[in-house]
């Protein structure tokens, strides 16, 4: 097994300790998340919201319940993974194109647990990843005009049509030093549908495995 898979392992497994029995858990969507998910049949979960048709899939193989996000209410806790984490627990994600989804069930419970291996952390966000930008077909062209205006240079993600039907483009050279502001104004281009700045709505637990163990940060 590789370092990398290990760390993420290790990052899972602490994240353990953030669930509790008879919770309605959120479930974030990635390789870091599917090692958690493995770890889910020996808990005793009332059932489980899930942030991507993939996980989804993965969760009622193991016999756990979905619930409906619209008739869970306010969730006590969400895990996921990351592309990129700063110091200030602000995060790029979309790497595997659930970002809206991610970001709905996040902003809905009141616990974000973000699980991420030692690869995952910058200085500055989006300098190596570019930022996943979900898009409605018919604007692709139109937001990506936009996104050039900004300094961006997106790059559409070819063959891929996200949980809802949309497009992504993975967008590089954006400044995002001020990840709030950004966030922001990426969502006020029309045909946006959401982008991969979580940073209105950081993580509130960083669980950062390294070849030393997993580090605990919250803010
Ligand atoms: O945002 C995501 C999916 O949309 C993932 O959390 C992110 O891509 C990290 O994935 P992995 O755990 O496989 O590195």
């Amino acid at each position: 097994m590789s370092d990398q898979q290990a760390q993420k392992q290790a990052a899972a497994r602490a994240a353990l300790s953030y669930i509790e029995d008879d919770m309605i858990l959120g479930v974030g969507t990635g390789s870091t998340v599917n090692c958690l998910i493995e770890l889910l049949p020996q808990l005793k979960l009332a059932g489980a919201v899930a942030s991507s048709q993939v996980t989804e899939d993965k969760l009622r193989a193991l016999g756990i319940e979905i619930v409906d996000l619209n008739f869970a209410g306010t969730l006590d806790v969400y895990i996921d993974g990351a592309d990129e984490v700063n110091e200030h627990l602000q995060l790029i994600k979309g790497g595997g194109g659930a970002l809206t989804r991610e970001k709905i069930v996040a902003a809905a419970s009141k616990k974000f647990v973000c699980m991420v291996d030692e690869s995952k952390s910058v200085e500055i966000l989006g300098r190596a990843f570019p930022v996943p930008i979900e898009v409605l077909p018919q604007a692709r062209s139109y937001v990506a005009r936009q996104l050039a205006k900004l300094g961006g240079e997106p790059v559409y993600r070819e063959d891929f049509v996200t949980d809802y039907g949309n497009v992504i483009l993975d967008t590089y050279d954006l400044d995002v030093s001020n990840p709030i502001a950004l966030e922001k104004e990426l969502n006020n281009i029309v045909g946006v549908v959401c982008n991969g700045i979580f940073a209105v709505n950081q993580a509130d637990v960083l669980l950062k495995a390294s070849a030393d163990g997993v580090t605990t940060l919250t803010r």
